[in-house]
């Protein structure tokens, strides 16, 4: 296992880039803890793929430095770097059994057979394949072959890093939600530094300690699935986390107040350095009262979605999504509240500190 550390990293696929939109990755200048479970989120064509395949060293990245728990791997071949990868399709032998397929890694690796038993057995046994161990692969389920290559990116125990790609992309419904917290249990007990690359945020949401969203080549912020909730960095993660997402206002700042059209709300403090820039205010749906005091919005429709109503309103000319409970329903005069705690500012699109 191992402390990762990318070091200014930029990738352009294109010769002699210039500007930032030339850049599949724009600037990546993080460190991921040893032993964590990081998720890579983000939409089609932000860049995780080509982060990971800098990760992994199928790709060499146009400047900066990769660095395993300090030592420089950029200039190191994949097979070099001491990784284990799990991709969207399944990469299995047909003509050996599952267990052989388990075991290849280790036996390639000179591991004395007892011990490559006794992996196998564990791994085996955690990835609920001993009732097949002894079949061949080659017949099985698209699922079943998925589960052997998660399995063979588990079984070595020595790895700096389990890189996973999308893995569950074949997988159906009902078992991607089994295997999805077998791999938290997984490296809750074998503690590998995970980084697994997904486009749904419930997969990321439930794997990872540690979520990394990515937005147009950058990473927008790193946390906690409640950080990535309470306090997103940059507009984009509340859009893109949360269902719905969050809602983006444009607002007007005077000290600790935001003028939303005619309203005026009250800030948990003063935003300071926004001259010049666009500020918004981001409230999540979870965090508007809908009452008959506050700030008047018109009703456009109700979703019923079970647990809660989705209320899809207007609020000075822009569109609202308040989250309303099951049993509450929608008064005749409708008015607002935000909650103080629920409340962000933005400029730019970054999020900016609320003095007290
Ligand atoms: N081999 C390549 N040559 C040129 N451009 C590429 C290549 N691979 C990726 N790109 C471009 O780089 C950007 C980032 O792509 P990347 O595949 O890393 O995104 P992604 O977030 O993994 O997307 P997806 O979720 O669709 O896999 C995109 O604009 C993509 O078109």
């Amino acid at each position: 296992m191992a402390r990762i550390d990318l070091d200014h990293i930029r990738h352009a696929y294109m010769a002699n880039p210039s500007r930032d939109e030339d850049y599949a990755l724009r600037e990546v200048h993080h460190s991921w803890d040893d032993g964590g479970a990081y998720a890579l989120l983000g939409p089609s064509g932000c860049g995780k793929t080509t982060l990971l395949n800098i990760i992994s060293g199928l790709l060499t990245p146009s400047e900066g430095k990769i660095l395993f728990d300090g030592k420089d791997v950029t200039g190191l071949q994949p097979e070099e770097r001491n990784i284990a990868q799990v991709f969207q399709f399944p990469v299995v032998y047909d003509t050996m059994s599952v267990a052989d397929n388990l075991a290849f890694p280790l036996r390639n690796r000179g591991m004395a057979e007892a011990d490559v038993q006794a992996r196998v057995s564990e791994v085996l046994e955690m990835i609920d394949l001993v009732d097949i161990a002894n079949r061949k692969a080659r017949g099985l389920t698209a699922d079943l072959k998925q589960k052997i290559s998660l399995g063979r990116g588990l079984v070595r125990a020595d790895v700096n890093a389990i890189l996973f790609d999308e893995p569950l992309t074949v997988i159906d419904p009902h078992m991607k939600w089994q295997l999805r917290s077998q791999l938290k249990l997984l490296h809750r007990r074998f503690g590998h530094t995970m980084v697994y690359v997904t486009h749904d945020q419930t997969e990321a949401l439930t794997f990872a300690d540690k979520v990394v969203v990515m937005y147009g080549g950058e990473i927008v912020q790193i946390g906690t699935p409640q950080e990535l909730f309470e306090r997103p960095s940059h507009t984009f993660v509340g859009y893109f986390i949360g269902s719905p997402g969050m809602n983006v206002l444009p607002v007007a700042l005077d000290g600790a107040r935001a003028q939303l059209g005619e309203q005026s709300i009250v800030l948990p403090g003063a935003a300071s350095r926004t001259d010049g820039k666009r500020t918004e205010l981001g409230i999540r749906p979870e965090y508007i009262r809908l009452g008959a005091t506050g700030m008047p919005v018109s009703v456009r429709a109700i979703e019923d979605i079970g647990r809660h109503k989705i209320v899809r309103a207007m609020i000075e000319g822009h569109e609202l999504a308040i989250v309303l409970d099951e049993n509450s329903s929608v008064p005749a005069d409708p008015h607002v509240t935000f909650d103080s705690t629920g409340i962000n500012i933005y400029a730019d699109d970054w999020r900016v500190k609320l003095g007290g």
